[in-house]
């Protein structure tokens, strides 16, 4: 269902933290319906700010937030809206609170009125839909941290959002559960934005990405175009310099892109 052309409208917001810092100066973003995008940067550009301001758990000293086409002016704004907005914190302890799992999974639809039954019966759907058969009875603190992020996504996803926003997602993850991640996000049919710095994982999870530097968007670009070190890129073999950043040369099309560390243009190319 598609009610609205965007998720996020955000328009010149600026924030600082009580201590004084300028996190934020006329800030704009906008994510559109239905569009799975990534949000890199290095540490400390803003990206973590960005997404609790989207879900209310900061204010904006100046700007606009809309979300689904709603103006956010009031904490009772985006206590109405938070439940359509699926927050998977980067610390599954933020998330998971419960002495069980199935508890932790069916707090949600529970606190979205559903009956006890009709909450149990969401819950132990959610966790057969990402394969977590059996994880039902399971003690969500004896949880391994793997699986403490795959129930927080259950959690998540059982009150049904119209947007996921994830904040690093693979953070001290093996390979299993982080392909299990991938696959599960790339089977959800909905609108997500997901904070990482892991570029192979946005290639896989996502369609557009943005680069944040210093508060500001910088780039914006196709994923597909986010890649580590190893690559050849699909036309042309001109060589190029990355922003300045010694003899990274390499083959490429020309398109902006990404790479471990850093996002340029080819504006920027010299
Ligand atoms: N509670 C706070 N009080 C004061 N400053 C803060 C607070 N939280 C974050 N900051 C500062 O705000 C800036 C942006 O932080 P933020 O966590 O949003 O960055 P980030 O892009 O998510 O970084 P990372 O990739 O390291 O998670 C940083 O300089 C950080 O030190």
């Amino acid at each position: 269902m598609e009610s609205h052309p965007h998720i996020f409208e955000i328009q010149d917001i600026s924030f600082s933290y009580p201590d004084g810092k300028t996190v934020l100066e006329n800030f704009s973003f906008h994510l559109h319906y239905g569009q799975k995008a990534g949000l890199i940067g290095h540490n400390g550009s803003g990206k973590t700010t960005l997404l609790h301001l989207l879900m209310g758990l900061l204010t904006p000293t100046a700007g606009s937030i809309r979300i689904l086409g709603e103006k956010m002016e009031s904490e009772k704004d985006f206590k109405k809206m938070r439940p359509k907005l699926g927050f998977v914190f980067q610390n599954a302890d933020d998330q998971l609170f419960s002495p069980t799992v199935l508890e932790d999974v069916a707090f949600g639809p529970l606190n979205l009125g559903k009956s006890p039954k009709e909450a149990k019966e969401i819950a132990l759907q959610t966790l057969e839909s990402l394969d977590l058969n059996g994880f039902e009875k399971r003690i969500s603190y004896k949880l391994s941290g793997g699986e403490k992020k795959l129930v927080s996504i259950a959690t998540v996803l059982a009150m049904d959002p119209e947007v996921l926003l994830l904040d690093e997602p693979t953070t001290g993850l093996d390979m299993d559960t982080r392909e299990h991640i991938i696959q599960i996000l790339n089977k959800l049919d909905k609108s997500f934005l997901i904070v990482s710095h892991e570029y192979d994982f946005l290639a896989r999870t996502t369609r557009d990405f943005f680069g944040m530097q210093k508060g500001k968007i910088m780039y914006y670009g196709d994923s597909s175009a986010l890649h580590t070190h190893t690559h050849i890129h699909p036309l042309g073999e001109t060589p190029h310099r990355h922003n300045g950043i010694a003899a990274q040369e390499h083959p490429h099309d020309g398109h902006d892109h990404a790479h471990e560390g850093h996002v340029h243009t080819h504006e920027d190319d010299q």
